[in-house]
């Protein structure tokens, strides 16, 4: 689905990545992990061609991005859902409006307009559909964040801390959505700070744990 082969890529001259190599087959669960500005971030955004590699290739469906007009990849880009760290919505906008946003911005609509109720009901954002960001709590941010994400049915997942600044709970309870979505045949990446989210993961699926320490990327292995 997406593939990076001996990538780099740094900010202002500096190498923050060097020699990336990955794939994310379809259908796999993995985590990315390393310390705070370790890259992860910046490899997500590698991930769905935000960024362009200093060095290396990236393919996304197989195609090399190098090789890919902006019409390619604007259309691979629309089999990605991100879920960003930051989690910005439009204020003006209610938690429906905002969810459906990539579908309004890409001229699409759903086949049945039940669809949007559903995908609410799923992140269990029911009963603030109507709402405005700004009422939302951290949690329900972070599932509105996920609707969006996964609204055009992609089939790819990439998660920046998506139970970034939520309890344990809340972040089990994405976890299962996510699970949920691998089981479904999504392909999910995750970056995440929290290893006991890692552990709770690999108990019910089989997840990958990359972890990016000096500038590489390494399997992480039994330790978790
Ligand atoms: N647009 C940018 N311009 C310059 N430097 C940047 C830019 N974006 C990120 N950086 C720097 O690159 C490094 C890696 O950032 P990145 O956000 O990818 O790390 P991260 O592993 O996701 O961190 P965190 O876990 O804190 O979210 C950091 O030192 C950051 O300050």
């Amino acid at each position: 689905m997406i593939e990076l082969e001996q990538v780099s890529y740094g900010y202002g001259g500096s190498t923050l990545l060097s020699d990336i190599s990955m794939k994310l087959a379809p259908g796999s669960f993995h985590f990315l992990t390393g310390p705070s500005g370790a890259g992860k971030t910046t490899l997500i955004k590698l991930c769905y061609a935000e960024l362009t590699a200093t060095r290396g290739r990236v393919s996304l469906f197989d195609q090399d991005t190098q090789q890919m007009s902006r019409d390619d990849v604007a259309r691979a880009r629309r089999r990605i859902g991100v879920v960003h760290q930051d989690c910005q919505f439009l204020d003006h906008l209610n938690v429906a409006e905002n969810v459906s946003l990539p579908l309004t911005v890409s001229g699409r609509s759903l086949e049945h307009p039940s669809e949007l109720d559903d995908l609410l009901a799923w992140v269990g954002l029911t009963p603030q559909r109507d709402a405005k960001p700004p009422e939302l709590s951290g949690g329900e941010r972070q599932r509105a964040a996920l609707a969006r994400a996964v609204v055009m049915s992609p089939d790819v997942i990439l998660a920046d801390e998506p139970t970034g600044n939520v309890d344990w709970d809340m972040s089990l309870r994405l976890l299962r959505l996510l699970v949920e979505l691998n089981k479904m045949g999504k392909t999910v990446l995750i970056a995440t700070h929290d290893m006991n989210l890692i552990r709770s993961a690999k108990a019910q699926i089989q997840a990958r744990v990359l972890r990016i320490s000096n500038k590489q990327l390494h399997q992480a292995g039994a330790d978790l």
